[in-house]
């Protein structure tokens, strides 16, 4: 059985039959597998611009999935943003500064003490670099083990079906494909008036290689970059303080939760400026000197800073692309919008990852390349946006899955609310890290969930079985009733949907 599929997978040439419909944007596809080696041609089946975690795994897939495939990325490493300056740094900052907060602040509690501790910035930040270089050259391996082309350089568009990549090297070279990828990301937004020099103002790329603790950081937007990258210069001794255009931080977050979560930053003294704006920057003096002014206008202040870490967002990226010469439409945002089979106004073109619409995160960046690829080899791709997992890494984490509340109430639906506090769970208690909260959130009539929200210091883990439930429409009984391990933190998970649907028993 083995050695039939495998020569299958071999024979298979795909022939695309495209016609256009109406609106421009939507496709037919029907394939012919014939027998034949693909391989025989130097015209790929897929070529993909862009070798992040879109980009990277949509090509791994097309090779699993019989198609030949080319791989053209830019910046030398494989990764995209995630890998090399997102994702994987910041996650590794955030862990070192995070246990040489505990090191200061919790360990003597737990009976261990030092005599002394002090922050080694460079040993950091090799470490970091250390976890980064290894995981981009396991894509490499991976690439090869299967059978993915690499080509180092920047891609752009000459036709439909063609890809001029300037090369790393310095040479250039034509990549043929019958279908493209646009896989190419996103890259930070600018703020009028605000240019980033990586040294005294930074984006996240520079807040990640800071060569000192600044004094004084000020982070402008209050989103997932601003909190992460905020708490890790906070726990290793900046004074930071957040200015946030909105009302709240993390705008998309669950109200409730999002109260708690401010609050418990406040905690870590990480001071916020809601509702206030940015209108200048003096950079005459060695730091940095902010003009302030509330959203409505107003009084401004003047607010000063070692160093600006500017984390207000990012945008599509698609420069050099091409995209014109070919007639890639985008939106208002820069944004290429496709159909459910992530299919661009062009036909033979796609798009996946952060520079369509859709949440910018890692994952969903994966599962958007995986279900393309699934489409082209005439498979059933399939990505439920409302379903993706978003998390933002503090201390404590905070995780969600589905509706928020206030969307719920907007929604018009009859719901019932269960929580309950990690201060009533054993594990949390047992290991002193107890601030945190599970929401449930279930339709009053089915009791199918329909959103979870989590703060709790591996909220980021625990999402997973709420995300899985809401994948399998499962009601807040099906997890009450699911016999969970103790002493844990998911019995927290368990004692919240015991209280969605009737009453939980630790509290
Ligand atoms: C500081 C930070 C932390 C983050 N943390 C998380 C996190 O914890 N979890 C999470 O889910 N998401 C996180 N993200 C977001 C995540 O990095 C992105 O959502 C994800 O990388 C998007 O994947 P992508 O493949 O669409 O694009 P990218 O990762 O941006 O990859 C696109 C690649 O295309 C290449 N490219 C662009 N144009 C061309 C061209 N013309 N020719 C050749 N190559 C080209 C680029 O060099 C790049 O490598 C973080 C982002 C940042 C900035
Ligand atoms: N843990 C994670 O999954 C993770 C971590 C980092 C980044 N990311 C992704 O990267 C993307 C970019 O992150 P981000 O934090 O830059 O964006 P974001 O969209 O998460 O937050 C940007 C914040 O800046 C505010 N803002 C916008 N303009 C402003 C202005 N002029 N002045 C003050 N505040 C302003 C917004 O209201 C918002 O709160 C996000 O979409 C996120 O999905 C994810």
């Amino acid at each position: 059985m083995a050695m039939a599929s495998l020569a299958r997978r071999k024979a298979y040439v795909l022939s695309r039959n495209l016609s256009n419909s109406s609106n421009g944007n939507v496709f037919k596809y029907s394939f012919s597998l014939t027998r034949g080696f693909a391989s025989a041609s130097d015209e790929n089946d897929v070529v993909v611009i862009g070798g992040g975690p879109g980009g990277y795994v949509a090509a791994i897939k097309a090779a699993q999935l019989g198609l030949k495939t080319t791989c053209i990325e830019k910046r030398g490493a494989l990764g995209g943003t995630c890998l090399n300056v997102g994702c994987i740094p910041s996650k590794a900052l955030l862990h070192s500064s995070h246990m040489y907060h505990e090191a200061m602040h919790s360990f003597a509690s737990h009976g261990v003490k030092f005599s002394s501790v002090e922050v080694d910035l460079p040993a950091m930040m090799a470490q970091k670099d250390k976890a980064v270089s290894n995981l981009t050259r396991g894509i490499e391996g991976l690439f090869k083990k299967n059978k993915v082309t690499y080509v180092k350089g920047y891609g752009k568009f000459i036709s439909p079906s063609e890809v001029s990549v300037d090369t790393i090297e310095g040479g250039n070279t034509v990549v043929k494909g019958k279908n493209i990828i646009i896989a190419t990301g996103s890259d930070v937004k600018s703020l009028p008036g605000i240019t980033i020099d990586e040294k005294r103002i930074v984006s996240s790329t520079g807040a990640l290689a800071l060569n000192e603790v600044p004094k004084k950081l000020v982070v402008i937007g209050a989103g997932y970059i601003g909190l992460e990258m905020g708490s890790v210069w906070a726990r290793l001794g900046s004074e930071v303080t957040v200015v946030e255009f909105a009302a709240d931080i993390v705008p998309s977050m669950d109200g409730e939760i999002r109260k708690q979560f401010q609050r418990s930053l406040e905690k870590q003294k990480m001071k916020f400026m809601l509702k206030t704006k940015v209108v200048g920057v003096d950079l005459s003096g060695d730091g940095v000197k902010l003009t302030l002014e509330p959203a409505a206008g107003g009084e401004k202040t003047i607010l000063e800073a070692d160093v600006v870490l500017v984390s207000a967002g990012r945008t599509p990226f698609t420069a050099g692309l091409g995209l014109d010469k070919i007639g890639v439409e985008t939106d208002k945002m820069g944004r290429i919008p496709v159909n459910e089979r992530f299919a661009t106004n062009i036909p033979g073109v796609y798009a996946i990852g952060d520079v369509i619409p859709g949440p910018m995160l890692a994952h969903k960046a994966e599962e958007d390349g995986v279900a393309c690829v699934e489409f082209l080899a005439g498979k059933h791709g399939h990505v439920d946006y409302d379903k993706v997992p978003g998390v933002v890494y503090t201390h404590p984490e905070v995780a969600s899955v589905g509706k928020t509340e206030e969307q719920v109430k907007e929604l018009g639906v009859e719901y019932r609310v269960g929580k309950f506090p990690f201060l009533a769970n054993s594990r949390a208690k047992a290991i002193d890290d107890a601030e945190g909260i599970v929401k449930i959130l279930a339709e009053k009539e089915t009791d199918k969930i329909l959103g979870v929200h989590i703060m709790a210091p591996n909220a980021g883990e625990l999402i997973h079985e709420a995300v899985l439930a809401i994948n399998y429409d499962a009601s807040s009984e099906d997890i009450a009733r699911v016999c969970h391990a103790h002493p844990t933190m998911s019995e927290a998970l368990k004692e919240a949907a015991m209280a969605t649907h009737d009453k939980p028993i630790h509290i």
